[in-house]
């Protein structure tokens, strides 16, 4: 059920080989033409877009374009209505890529037939091991009975590393978001501030050395002065892991990712590098998020 305007295939659309909808080479993930509705209304309308490996994709918008329902449809944590994800994992560990292709989700047709749904759930399972995640609020993704340092090393443990590993490399990444794991590494969220709850929450996130990482909105619930410190953190992220970046802001995109999709009442109204789109907008939407950028 496809509906409303192929903006992906527009020729208004600022082209870019890399967010074609072929399939690149080092793709890691591929949204195909993905449709979700609420209660009879497009939340997302026929989004195509590739991530490769190493290359961050902004997700732009302002409040209530789709940006969250896209994403959670990328990561396989919400169904389409219609269109597929395919979840290629990385070349690295595969001889053959085609055969870690899998699709995560597919619409009715594909549904119906068994192997699809045993693809989707191995894609999934594999899509979830493999990446992380980074939401908005760290408060309310912290567990506040929790350590710093056990929180982080808590999806080691899940995945069957023994206590004093996981806390040994819980610490190696606590240091590696700028935080001394002696010092916060004993203390409940309550005892931390914004900025730092963030960054054990991206600690939590790059323990298990994901193939993908996916920021929600990853700061908007902090302080502006504690902003700097995760668009650091997360800007020396670049070109290590696969990154889809939810913003607001096309300024903080410009710090963070390589590659950009402007969304706007769920349809993809420009696409292309974030310079490109900076530097030659061709959407009047696009031209407003610019004035507004506040980097
Ligand atoms: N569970 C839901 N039930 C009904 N409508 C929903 C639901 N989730 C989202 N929507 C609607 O879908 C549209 C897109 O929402 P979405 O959260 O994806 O936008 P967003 O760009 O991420 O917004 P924000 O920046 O505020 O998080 C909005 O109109 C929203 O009201």
């Amino acid at each position: 059920m496809n509906q409303g305007p192929q903006l992906n295939h527009s020729p208004q659309v600022n082209q870019n080989p890399q967010l074609s909808d072929g399939i690149a080479p080092d793709a890691i993930l591929r949204v195909s033409h993905v449709t979700k509705f609420y209660r009879g209304v497009p939340a997302v309308r026929d989004v195509s877009f590739t991530l490769r490996r190493g290359r961050s994709l902004a997700v732009i918008g302002e409040s209530g374009s789709g940006k969250t329902t896209l994403t959670s449809i990328a990561m396989g944590l919400l169904r389409p209505d219609c269109g597929d994800v395919e979840y290629y994992g990385d070349a690295r560990d595969s001889a053959d890529t085609a055969h870690s292709r899998d699709t995560v989700h597919s619409g009715e047709t594909a549904d119906s037939a068994g192997m699809s749904i045993i693809n989707n759930h191995a894609a999934l399972l594999r899509l979830r091991r493999e990446s992380g995640i980074v939401h908005q609020d760290p408060f309310a993704s912290l567990d506040p009975r929790w350590s710093a340092l056990r929180s982080i090393a808590e999806p080691l443990r899940a995945r069957g590393v023994p206590r004093d590993e996981a806390e040994r490399q819980a610490a190696q990444t606590l240091q590696s978001v700028g935080l001394d794991p002696r010092v916060y590494g004993v203390r409940l969220p309550v005892d931390l501030s914004g900025g730092q709850a963030q960054r054990v929450a991206i600690a939590r996130a790059l323990v298990v050395r994901p193939r993908l990482l996916l920021a929600d909105e990853p700061m908007s619930a902090i302080d502006v002065t504690a902003r700097l410190q995760i668009l650091d953190v997360l800007g020396g992220l670049r070109g290590k892991v696969a990154m889809l970046v939810v913003l607001h802001d096309l300024g903080v995109a410009q710090r963070l990712a390589d590659d950009v999709i402007v969304m706007h009442h769920g349809d993809v109204v420009e696409r292309g590098t974030v310079d490109q789109v900076l530097t030659h907008p061709r959407d009047s939407y696009t031209r407003r998020l610019i004035a507004a950028a506040t980097l």
